[in-house]
């Protein structure tokens, strides 16, 4: 096995694929780590898990005819030794267990019931040993028929690896898949775990070590490239613009901000957010009729009065204005195409939102033949599909729209994905549902421009600006609105200052 040089960066953040961890456990193995001693340890990791949050009681354990299942013999085992009575029930013929689940099987001193709805009848926890990574089709029969049995009972549930049903690639549910209220995964988490449905059917998700060295990473990564991870500081706060003590608001860079002849709301809460996420300085282009309005409400951001698109293209031809944003509050009109395609031609980093993404729907090309510097798309799954006709998961369409446009695309939603051109992609798990609200995607457009024009390169402004405004929202707690995501920036990025790897 290759040294830690090999390793991808920020590993630990690293989501792998079923594929990918099959690959990596493979790796492990040929490096001397019998996979009958991975799976003791898997197992032993989620008895742990539960023993720290149950006290013994009637459990029963539900396995799988695969590994899945395997784990589930050794979880029954480290229960039963801990004084906690436990019946487990198996899916299939116990003799057609795979070699790694056959050995623990052995070990199982007590009976095995065939998996049937009244083997939780009585159950006080029950745990999900059917499928893991290797779910292949959607969930039927006896083993939909148990769990469906287990969640009537209600009582908690505790999963191995996922919750049966869920697609470790993509958290779709295939079938029927049950809510966990603990699911013990190993070694790196899957996208599964973090998009939308499956990470609401994971509960609280726990990674646990269980032997596999870190390199097999390096040796997985050889086959294909890894290189989508879950959003947080790991992967982007080495290329976070923080002030420096002799820096100047020149150096800071500055945004233009589109301002909206109408919804003047949405452009102010942009430029906003752009200011305090660190921008030195901010100029929102307003529109002669509404200036007072946009000059009144910002005191320390400039407000150029334009009075038409040429005047505004004027503004972006600039090149101390080092970030663009058009689209906030704009109006799916000529006026926002003619802005788009005047701050696109201007080369610098630019952001495309809302009306300036809805602009381009019955020709996504002409945006995309005019992206010269580093763009970034923001859309919701409407304005998406308005553009792309990429189709399957989040995660892939996500990535195959950055690769058409050449620009970052962040694919909004509670479980927002950042993909870049060249293959990168990032999950985000980390924004409470308060923000499905109006004009927050006003302000994370604008907190995105102003990491951009702090020169922070446009896939890590991205994350940054998706994971910052999940902590602002975190920060202010039940009740937000939109106007509280730039006021609440402050104590967001304390938090970013005193993050530690853990
Ligand atoms: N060495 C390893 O590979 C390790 C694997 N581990 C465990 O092994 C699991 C993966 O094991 P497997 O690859 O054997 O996969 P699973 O145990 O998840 O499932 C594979 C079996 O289920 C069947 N199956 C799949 N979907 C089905 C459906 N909907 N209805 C009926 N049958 C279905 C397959 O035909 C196969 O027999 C992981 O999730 C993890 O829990 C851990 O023990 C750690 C080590
Ligand atoms: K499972």
């Amino acid at each position: 096995m290759s040294d830690s040089a090999s390793l991808p960066p920020h590993h630990h953040a690293l989501l792998l694929t079923p594929r990918e961890m099959a690959l990596a456990d493979q790796a492990a193995i040929a490096a001397g780590v019998p996979g009958a001693r991975l799976m003791a340890a898997a197992g032993k990791a989620v008895a742990d898990a539960i023993c720290t949050r149950w006290s013994p009681r009637r459990v029963t354990v539900l396995c799988g005819p695969g590994n899945n299942g395997g784990d589930g013999f050794v979880i029954a085992c480290r229960l039963r030794e801990a004084g906690w009575q436990v019946r487990l029930a198996l899916l299939g013929d116990r003799a057609a267990l795979p070699p790694d689940a056959a050995l623990h099987a052995r070990e199982w001193p007590g009976a095995v019931e065939p998996l049937e709805p009244a083997c939780v009848g009585d159950a006080e926890l029950v745990v999900d040993a059917i499928f893991g990574a290797g779910l292949s089709r959607p969930l039927d029969g006896a083993a939909k028929a148990t769990l469906q049995a287990a969640e009537r009972l209600g009582v908690p549930l505790c999963a191995v690896d996922t919750p049966s049903g869920l697609d470790g690639e993509s958290g779709n549910l295939s079938g029927y898949t049950p809510h966990a209220a603990l699911t013990v995964t190993f070694f790196r988490r899957k996208p599964g775990h973090l998009l939308l449905p499956g990470r609401e059917h994971c509960g609280e998700l726990v990674v646990a070590d269980i032997g596999i060295p870190p390199e097999a990473l390096g040796a997985v990564g050889r086959q294909a490239p890894l290189q989508c991870w879950a959003n947080g500081p790991r992967v982007w706060r080495e290329a976070f613009p923080w002030p420096r003590a002799q820096g100047h608001k020149y150096q800071r860079g500055h945004v233009l901000v589109a301002g909206g002849a109408l919804m003047t709301g949405a452009a102010r809460l942009a430029a906003r957010a752009a200011q305090r996420v660190g921008a030195g300085l901010v100029t929102v282009a307003a529109p002669a009729a509404v200036w007072p309005v946009y000059a009144s409400a910002l005191e320390s951001i400039i407000v150029a009065r334009v009075e038409s698109d040429a005047d505004f293209a004027g503004l972006a031809a600039d090149p101390r204005k080092n970030a663009l944003l058009v689209g906030p509050g704009a109006g799916a009109d000529e006026s926002t195409r003619r802005q788009a395609l005047a701050a696109l031609a201007a080369g610098r980093a630019t952001v495309l939102d809302a009306d300036a993404l809805t602009v381009f729907a019955r020709d996504p090309r002409t945006l995309f033949d005019a992206v010269q510097g580093p763009t970034v798309l923001t859309p919701h799954d409407g304005e998406f599909a308005r553009l792309f006709a990429a189709a399957g998961d989040k995660l892939s369409r996500a990535r195959k729209a950055a690769r058409e446009s050449g620009c970052v695309l962040v694919l909004k939603g509670g479980d927002t994905v950042v993909a870049a051109p060249d293959g990168r992609a990032l999950v985000n798990a980390h924004a409470p549902a308060t923000l499905a609200t109006g004009g927050t995607g006003d302000v994370l457009a604008g907190m995105i421009a102003g990491l951009l024009a702090q020169g922070m390169p446009a896939f890590e402004a991205a994350g940054a600006a998706v994971w910052l405004h999940g902590e602002a929202a975190y920060a202010f707690g039940p009740g937000l609105v939109a106007d509280d995501l730039p006021a609440h920036l402050p104590q967001a990025l304390g938090t970013l200052a005193r993050w530690q790897p853990h």
